[in-house]
């Protein structure tokens, strides 16, 4: 549904915009039908520009791509008719109704009066909203207006939807509410494409994400396989400051041990089955004279598979 080649963009910055800022260097997407595709990453990592592009409301320096079969340079027009894009923060305005809202957007897509407040009615039932429908969207809680949000995207009923960081700053129940709306326009057979920088996110709504950082994909596959190749468990050890690089000596050589980190404030071990390995872990701490404060068993996130190809972590970027 979306195919993109060394899609990439930069912005002139500095202050006499002599410099640039390399924003997105070389992206290749194969995003297919009816899936929910997730772009992971940390603030700046060129989500939102990647989507921006894809959504023709910037052009690309350099590369290509398709979407829902119209070429994206050759012509973004066709691109347009064919997806739908909300983007961060929305676009309702305060003193407007959802239904004043959906209605013009209907309107602006080229529907007749009585198709879009067809249209409109179909959207507010399908998005749970006829019952505040007739209220200014100021009236509204976040989730409620992301859900008009969302509606608006999808009411001229496009192929692809592009959601930029659709939950941001909603609790969790709204947040469940809106993954559930997503949910629903797949099996309605969308295809949508999520930007978030929230794990959670990526893990419990997306079939597939790519993980991007700096401007580039870094992992790129189903939350499950990523994890999976970080294989095993992963163990923290809570160690003194002055107790970290002894303690990284003695387990260097411990048998089942793929990985270790020095951490802040101790130690990560990547070790296939971290249960197992504990006791032995501890003996071996024990023989340097090192007793951890804290031992945990994590299995792997997809912040794990962050960190394994960036060294760095996704929420402490
Ligand atoms: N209009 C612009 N002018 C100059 N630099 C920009 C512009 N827009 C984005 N950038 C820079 O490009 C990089 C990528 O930004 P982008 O907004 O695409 O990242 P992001 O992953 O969506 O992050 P966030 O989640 O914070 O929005 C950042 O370094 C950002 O500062």
């Amino acid at each position: 549904m979306i195919e993109t080649k060394g899609l990439r963009k930069s912005y002139p910055s500095g202050k006499r915009g002599h410099q640039v800022v390399d924003a997105v260097r070389g992206i290749d997407l194969d995003v297919r039908t009816r899936e929910v595709f997730g772009f992971l990453g940390p603030n700046g990592a060129g989500k939102t520009t990647t989507l921006r592009m894809l959504a023709t409301l910037i052009r690309p320096d350099g590369g290509e791509a398709v979407i829902a079969g119209a070429d994206l340079l050759a012509d973004p027009a066709q691109v347009r008719r064919r997806i739908g894009y909300v983007a961060q923060g929305g676009g309702t305005a305060d003193a407007v109704t959802a239904r004043e809202e959906l209605v013009l957007q209907a309107r602006m897509y080229g529907s007749g009066k009585a198709e879009a407040h067809r249209r409109t009615e179909d959207a507010l039932a399908a998005f749970d909203l006829t019952e505040f429908a007739d209220r200014p969207c100021a009236t509204y809680s976040g989730g409620q207006r992301r859900r008009v949000d969302i509606a608006l995207g999808v009411i001229h009923a496009p192929q692809v939807l592009f959601l930029d960081e659709p939950t941001v700053g909603l609790d969790p129940a709204s947040r469940s509410q809106v993954w559930a709306e997503i949910k629903r326009l797949r099996t309605e057979g969308m295809t949508v494409v999520v930007t978030t920088h929230y794990l959670e996110e990526a893990d419990a709504l997306c079939d597939r994400v790519a993980i991007v950082d700096h401007g580039q994909v870094v992992a790129e596959g189903t939350p499950e396989a990523l994890k999976r190749e970080i294989s095993g468990d992963v163990v923290l050890l809570g160690v003194a400051a002055g107790e970290i690089r002894p303690a990284a000596e003695a387990l260097r050589d411990q048998a089942d041990l793929h990985r270790l980190e020095q951490v802040e404030d101790g130690l990560r071990l990547y070790l296939h089955d971290g249960a197992a390995a504990i006791p032995q872990v501890l003996r071996v701490l024990d023989g340097a004279g090192i007793v951890p404060g804290t031992v945990q068993l994590q299995r792997p996130s997809l912040d794990d598979v962050f960190l394994a190809r960036t060294g760095r972590s996704i929420e402490q970027s």
